[in-house]
């Protein structure tokens, strides 16, 4: 049987990087590209159909940031596919980032210079805004869209014969201390960002503990700092060419400099033939790349505790069936 592989935020970046090598890897898959845009889905398809003509390649347009776009684009894949093998929550934002440069400097010369480059932590703040479905929008991007994702195509995910895979995009950004159960759209702070990849980290644990008996297996992986349009949003693109060579100096020190979205894709790819059973729930699957070059993935263990997912999953339970009512009424 072909294996099928849901890949949102497909059209550039990490997304386009991770179904490149997915295709090179085995092209008898069937790929299905997840995007907002159908224009740069398109090309995406092109390109990739370009270098793997044999390979089937589809587009399905789905906004994260949008349920009733989630809830269509779910029903195209109910009817396209009678099970989906690998589904991949890659679509993501960090709008209008803001760097704290006092900060950067201050971190420059303390003792947790490394740790800062690894996860930028406390650099940057971000500005967000409410979505027409009257959520956070980087909370609806990151984590709710694609939450209501799974639980529309959840028929095509369990299956305790042939089990499937989840896997999120999460960030080595994710910090619990800019997270909080009372506020977790984040609708108070400016780490938006930072707060929507900690509710993923935990959000997998608790899909794990609630769907892993259902045949629906969650992990979350760490790309490393990669040159997307996210990062070309937080300085611009000539920058981060000028100051490459420091880049690649600091990739001595810390192995999260994956810099390329071929690099960075390294872990997605790597769990894409792991067997379910050995996913460690409670972990973080880093892409690394040495002072070398080479590519690798390490596992970290989460900052999440049991509870704290327990408390927000059924806060996404809530929050759910508030947005279907408010949605289709005539279910009320
Ligand atoms: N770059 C980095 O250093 C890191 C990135 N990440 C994560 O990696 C993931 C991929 O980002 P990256 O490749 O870097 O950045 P890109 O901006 O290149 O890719 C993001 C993708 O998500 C899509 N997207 C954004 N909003 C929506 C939406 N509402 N609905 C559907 N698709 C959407 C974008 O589509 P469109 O082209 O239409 O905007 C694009 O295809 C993100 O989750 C990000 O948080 C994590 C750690 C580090
Ligand atoms: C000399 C340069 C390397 C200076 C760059 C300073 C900062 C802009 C960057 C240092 C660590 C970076 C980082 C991210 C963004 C850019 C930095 C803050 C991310 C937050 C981008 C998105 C993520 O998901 C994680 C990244 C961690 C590291």
């Amino acid at each position: 049987m072909r294996k099928v592989v849901v890949v949102t935020g497909a059209n550039s970046g990490i997304g386009l990087a991770l179904c490149e090598r997915l295709l090179s890897k085995d092209d008898q898959i069937r790929l299905c590209l997840a995007c907002r845009n159908l224009q740069r889905a398109e090309n995406a398809r092109m390109a990739l159909a370009s270098s793997h003509p044999s390979a089937d390649i589809s587009v399905v347009q789905i906004d994260v940031g949008s349920v009733k776009s989630v809830l269509q684009g779910a029903k195209e894949l109910k009817e396209r596919y009678k099970r989906i093998d690998h589904l991949y929550l890659n679509a993501g934002i960090m709008p209008n980032p803001r760097i704290c440069f006092k900060a950067f400097i201050t971190g420059l010369f303390s003792r947790n210079v490394i740790s800062m480059f690894a996860t930028g932590e406390g650099l940057l703040t971000q500005e967000d805004k409410v979505t027409e479905d009257g959520l956070q929008e980087v909370f609806e991007t990151n984590v709710f869209g694609h939450y209501i994702l799974i639980k529309e195509i959840e028929p095509l995910l369990c299956n305790v014969h042939n089990p499937s895979q989840v896997i999120w995009t999460s960030s080595s950004n994710a910090r619990r201390s800019a997270f909080s159960l009372t506020d977790y759209q984040h609708s108070q702070g400016q780490e938006s960002y930072s707060s929507s990849k900690y509710a993923t980290d935990l959000l997998s644990v608790a899909l794990n503990k609630h769907y892993n008996k259902q045949g629906m297996y969650s992990s979350v992986v760490c790309p490393g700092l990669v040159m997307t349009n996210l990062t070309y949003g937080i300085l611009p693109p000539f920058f981060w060419m000028f100051i490459m060579p420091i880049m690649w100096l600091i990739r001595l020190f810390t192995n999260s400099f994956t810099i390329s979205p071929y690099n960075g894709a390294e872990a997605l790819l790597w769990l894409f033939s792991r067997k379910t059973e050995s996913l460690d729930s409670r972990a973080k699957y880093h892409s690394c790349t040495s002072g070398l070059g080479n590519n690798y993935v390490q596992s970290y263990k989460m900052d999440v505790d049991e509870e704290s997912s327990d408390v927000l999953y059924r806060k996404l339970l809530d929050l759910e069936k508030q947005i279907r009512k408010k949605i289709t009424p005539e279910n009320k």
